[in-house]
């Protein structure tokens, strides 16, 4: 049981969470633990501090309480000794376990990876198309779950996590209330989805690439780097959640560079959905760069996620180039460097194994660059280049009549 009067008020102070997670057949303990350090990493994007994680191997996580009684018992006395604002889940919790955690739990929020995720692109979205697609999302993620933990999340004073979003007043109203807001919000966006088709439309038919790539690899970096453009870029999660695009030129050819929203594995369906429209300009997309941190640990699945959420949005299947980022920070693992050993391979080689590994099938072409060091910039121009020329004179193949750039050689 949790002694209430330990709990304290968390206005104008930084929250505090404990992560939770299982390991499973599916999910070794190795994985598990990189999985909380992204969750943590989500959580530090919110400005939650994470005080305490916990983690438990079983068969599944359990149908009741996601961990069993045991651990469970665990986590209660961590929390009543160390007072904590959330209990965070590193996945999606059923809406039973929710209702029953929060009778364990009381006054502490107990949140799930899609409520976080949710809960940063609420914090992210910019434009008013976003803002739409945002909140229909939470109010497609709310629906099942209209139970007690939004009402006592209703009750508590301030912002904080798992609180933006829906308002208030909407919290207190029954189903059928939200039925019609998320009616209503997707006739809005309709609406609004309809007015970026017809301005792609008026667009001039230009080649269009499209960054994609999962979150916080570099890919409004690399924007800026080869547009120009003034884009956000840090150091945490899903930074962009709006698209920006640019029109650029190479040696007289324009076409248009997109910045989207990034990938993040079990990105939350109902999010999926709801940016449909965002992805459009994934979808619509003549090149892909698939961009890709080289230096992150796990960037193999990395990649294997941003190729299935390609097929799931129907954009699989572009030309694509690889482009591997942070080549600046990438340290090869090497046999022991205290024996006397040769390396099995250097650097290159392990490029090169790369190259022709099975990460690269699906691209067309595989650069290594620094977008931060300004490294090897040109040679992904260079390919970039020569596939936009490619499709850019599929589109108009009387370009050089037109005068544009149309250099004739001495003869
Ligand atoms: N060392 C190093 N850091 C980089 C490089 N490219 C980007 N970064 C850093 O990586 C972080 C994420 O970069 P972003 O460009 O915001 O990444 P993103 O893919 O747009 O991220 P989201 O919008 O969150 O999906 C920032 O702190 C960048 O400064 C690089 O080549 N080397
Ligand atoms: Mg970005």
């Amino acid at each position: 049981m949790i002694d209430k009067k330990k709990l304290h008020s968390t206005a104008a102070k930084v929250e505090t969470a404990v992560l939770v997670a299982v390991s499973t057949q599916k999910q070794s303990a190795e994985k598990t633990r990189e999985y909380l350090d992204e969750l943590a990493f989500l959580a530090t994007t919110l400005g939650v501090e994470t005080v305490r994680t916990f983690t438990q191997n079983l068969e599944r996580a359990d149908i009741r309480t996601y961990t069993g009684k045991g651990k469970l018992d665990e986590i209660v006395t961590f929390v009543t000794a160390n007072p904590v604002d959330m209990i965070i889940y590193d996945d999606d919790l059923t809406p039973s376990q929710v209702r029953n955690l929060e009778a364990v739990f009381k006054e502490i929020k107990v949140i799930d990876r899609s409520l976080l995720i949710l809960d940063i692109f609420a914090m992210r979205a910019q434009t008013a198309q976003a803002k739409l697609q945002v909140e229909l999302a939470q109010y497609q993620y709310l629906y099942p779950r209209l139970t007690r933990m939004w009402t006592h999340l209703s009750r508590q004073s301030g912002i904080g996590v798992g609180m933006r979003g829906p308002g208030e007043t909407e919290l207190e109203t029954d189903r059928r209330i939200v039925k019609d807001r998320i009616a209503f919000l997707k006739e809005k966006l309709d609406k609004v989805d309809r007015q970026s088709m017809t301005r792609r439309k008026e667009r001039d038919r230009l080649v269009r690439v499209a960054l994609v790539g999962y979150t916080n690899v570099g890919k409004s970096t690399l924007m800026r780097g080869l547009s120009k453009a003034d884009v956000f870029a840090e150091n945490k999660l899903f930074a962009t959640v709006d698209s920006t695009v640019r029109k650029v030129n190479m040696e007289n050819i324009p076409f248009l560079l997109t910045d989207t929203v990034g990938f993040i594995r079990k990105l939350p369906t109902t999010l999926i959905e709801s940016f449909k429209s965002t992805l459009d300009e994934v979808r619509e997309a003549d090149i892909l760069l698939h961009v890709v941190d080289i230096a992150h640990a796990s960037f193999e699945e990395h990649v294997d996620i941003v190729n299935k959420t390609l097929v799931e949005i129907g954009a699989a299947d572009k030309p694509t180039i690889l482009v591997f980022n942070k080549i600046d920070l990438y340290k090869p693992a090497f046999n022991n460097e205290e024996t006397e050993e040769e390396p099995a391979a250097t650097p290159d080689d392990i490029l090169e194994q790369l190259k022709n590994s099975y990460v690269a099938d699906k691209a067309e072409h595989v650069v290594f660059i620094s977008a931060e060091k300004k490294e090897n910039m040109d040679e992904l121009k260079n390919v970039l280049f020569s596939l936009v020329k490619e499709k850019h004179f599929s589109i108009y193949p009387n370009w050089l009549d037109l005068g544009y750039t149309a250099v004739k050689s001495e003869e």
